[in-house]
């Protein structure tokens, strides 16, 4: 039998989320891993333009499970795509905010999206009027590079998502690092696979004085828990 779902949400939203999932799934299994230009080219760009690469939906749902237990109600994703794993994190913000709403720690929910391509920008707003204003209202999409795009704006985080090409990883920390509440909390995906790439972030976050701790998770491909202290 299949495991319960961690997720609060209606048997549509559900099957909408199952169903973006399977569609990335089928592209990822047509691209040539081995063959591709390095990331940041154009061409790996020209490639990825019309690709899903959702994050994988048990780690979208471990996701939403932490959101939920550390009450986080300000994200930065990095990364957007086609806005799957934002879905996760807009419903975590939202449901989070209602929870606290007219008690003293009362936040609005608020998750802050980055995507560079326009077209796939657009193709995540798509996704996201399928999902209802609830979810969709607390999205505030960031079209452009987030190395410009999350310089402004962004109140205390509580979370942050590292799904992006990984020579943006570590650019995309240090700007939101100034925003950190004590304990907030980043995910970074595909840590183990793709270690060369984190070199730099992990070189950061481990350095003697650093404010992180960082474990890895054994999901596919490694997954970073890095929690700022
Ligand atoms: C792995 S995908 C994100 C998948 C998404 N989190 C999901 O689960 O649906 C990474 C995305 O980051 C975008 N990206 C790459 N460089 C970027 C940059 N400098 N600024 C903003 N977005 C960027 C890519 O276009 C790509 O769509």
């Amino acid at each position: 039998m299949a495991p319960p779902t961690p997720l609060t949400a209606t048997p549509h939203l559900l099957a909408f989320l199952q169903d973006l999932h399977s569609k990335s799934l089928n592209q990822e299994s047509k691209i040539e891993w081995n063959s591709l230009p390095g990331q940041t080219t154009n061409e790996f760009d020209n490639i990825m333009r019309d690709k899903f690469i959702a994050l994988d939906q048990d780690k979208c749902e471990l996701i939403y499970h932490m959101l939920r237990s550390i009450n986080a109600t300000t994200i930065v994703e990095a990364g957007t795509s086609f806005g799957v794993s934002t879905i996760y994190l807009a419903l975590a913000a939202a449901q989070n905010a209602a929870r606290g709403a007219g008690t003293s720690t009362s936040s609005t929910g608020r998750v802050v999206a980055t995507e560079k391509e326009p077209s796939k920008a657009a193709e995540a707003q798509k996704n996201w009027q399928q999902v209802g204003e609830e979810i969709q209202g607390v999205i505030d999409l960031r079209i452009g590079d987030l190395r410009e795009t999350l310089g402004k704006d962004l109140g205390t985080v509580d979370f942050l998502l590292l799904d992006i090409w990984t020579p943006l990883a570590l650019p995309a920390l240090k700007l939101v690092e100034p925003h950190f509440r004590p304990g907030a909390m980043v995910i970074a995906d595909n840590t183990v696979k793709a270690a060369a790439g984190y070199a730099e972030l992990f070189a950061y976050v481990d350095a003697p004085g650093s404010q992180f701790r960082r474990v890895t998770m054994p999901y596919a491909g490694g997954l970073d828990m890095i929690v700022y202290q």
